[in-house]
């Protein structure tokens, strides 16, 4: 699915296609948008009911593809100013424009061979390995001289990022009006199945980036929360729910200032908007906590000068490849298990 980055009998790289989730653009994209985000995933239909109420209370129109449109902007800015000169392409999972029509155009475009961003920081399956798979299905439907497509390696613990995670979080604080080491701070992501969980590096890259930017930014009393569970109440996910820990912290010490961050979320999508900043927002209001909610990565300087340094390292116009911590820069081609997703049996 990822072949190695190059070799005598591939054609030179040509593109640079940022591959994302997709959102609805409106009312009446909501429910096939979510039919297609949930389809072959265990979730009952009254969740997929409650979800599509929350875009709809947005006017059906998800903030993540103008979103996607200001980080190719931001992309193309970046990538003139260092000598990079690959056309942009962008293709999506779950809306408009869908990857098998984007690798159709890039085909008809003459491209053979793109290098990939996947709008997700950190490895599990849905953010790797069901996006190369997505690739497979699309390159399967385009036929033969469908571009080859080969992904960067994960940026969950690249200084740019980290950068744009800290600052976003320096930010909240300074809008609390407390010292960092005084601050409450919940670090947010996606909550998914055990299942999926235990094939991948999830919630080890996830910790990994958290404790760097807590370092960074000299907060002490923090904790990596999930939100956005969608399976149903017999199927364990990653615990705890941001809500339930917001709950649990007050009564346990009275909470007073809370700095909430969606590290897993690279822009303020329907998931923050909604699940943050009006489900958990309202929480901390009832209990009379004041809560700031960080700002996602989006366009920060420091998120795109990553993602032209990732492509830079595929170029071989660089031979560093930076990495804050422990864990080293993650691997360029994804092993033949990486992020592979066994649904596990519900507990009755
Ligand atoms: C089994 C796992 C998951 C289910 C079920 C699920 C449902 C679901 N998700 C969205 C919307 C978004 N999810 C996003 C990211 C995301 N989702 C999962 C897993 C499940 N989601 C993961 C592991 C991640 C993070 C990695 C990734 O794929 O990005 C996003 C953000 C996408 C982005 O590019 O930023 C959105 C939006 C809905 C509406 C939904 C249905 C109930
Ligand atoms: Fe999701
Ligand atoms: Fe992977």
């Amino acid at each position: 699915m990822n072949s190695p980055s190059s070799s005598d009998h591939e054609p030179p790289y040509d593109s640079f296609l940022l591959v994302s989730f997709g959102g609805p653009e409106g009312p009446d994209d909501v429910m096939p948008f979510l039919e297609n985000v949930l389809r072959g995933k265990n979730v009952p239909r009254e969740r997929m009911l409650e979800v599509s109420e929350h875009y709809k209370s947005f006017g059906g129109v998800s903030p993540i593809n103008e979103q996607n449109r200001q980080l190719i902007d931001a992309i193309r800015a970046e990538f003139a100013q260092h000598g990079i000169d690959l056309p942009i392409y962008w293709g999506n999972r779950n809306w408009h424009p869908l990857l098998p029509d984007t690798l159709r155009q890039m085909k008809a475009d003459g491209r053979r061979r793109a290098i990939a961003f996947f709008t997700s920081m950190f490895s599990s399956y849905s953010g790797c390995r069901q996006y190369r798979e997505n690739i497979a299905a699309a390159q399967q439907e385009v036929g033969e001289d469908a571009p080859i497509v080969e992904k960067v390696r994960m940026g969950f613990n690249h200084p740019g990022f980290i950068e744009a995670v800290a600052d976003g979080l320096r930010q909240s604080i300074e809008t609390l009006g407390c010292a960092a080491d005084q601050a409450t701070v919940l670090f947010t992501a996606h909550s998914i199945p055990m299942g999926m969980a235990d094939n991948c590096d999830y919630v080890r890259q996830l910790e990994e980036a958290c404790r760097i930017v807590a370092e960074q930014v000299g907060a002490t009393d923090w904790k990596l929360v999930y939100q956005s569970r969608s399976g149903p109440p017999q199927q364990p996910w990653l615990e705890p729910d941001i809500c339930d820990e917001i709950e649990a912290i007050d009564d346990r010490k009275k909470l007073t200032h809370l700095a909430v961050v969606p590290i897993g979320f690279i822009s303020d999508h329907m998931e923050v908007l909604y699940d943050l900043d009006d489900e958990a927002a309202e929480l901390c209001d009832k209990r009379g906590i004041v809560m700031s909610r960080a700002a996602t990565a989006g366009v920060h300087p420091g998120f795109v000068s990553m993602i032209r340094e990732l492509v830079q390292e595929r170029l071989g116009m660089t031979t560093t490849k930076q990495a804050l911590g422990t864990l080293g820069p993650w691997h360029d081609v994804c092993p033949q298990n990486c992020c592979t997703y066994t649904p596990r049996r519900p507990v009755r």
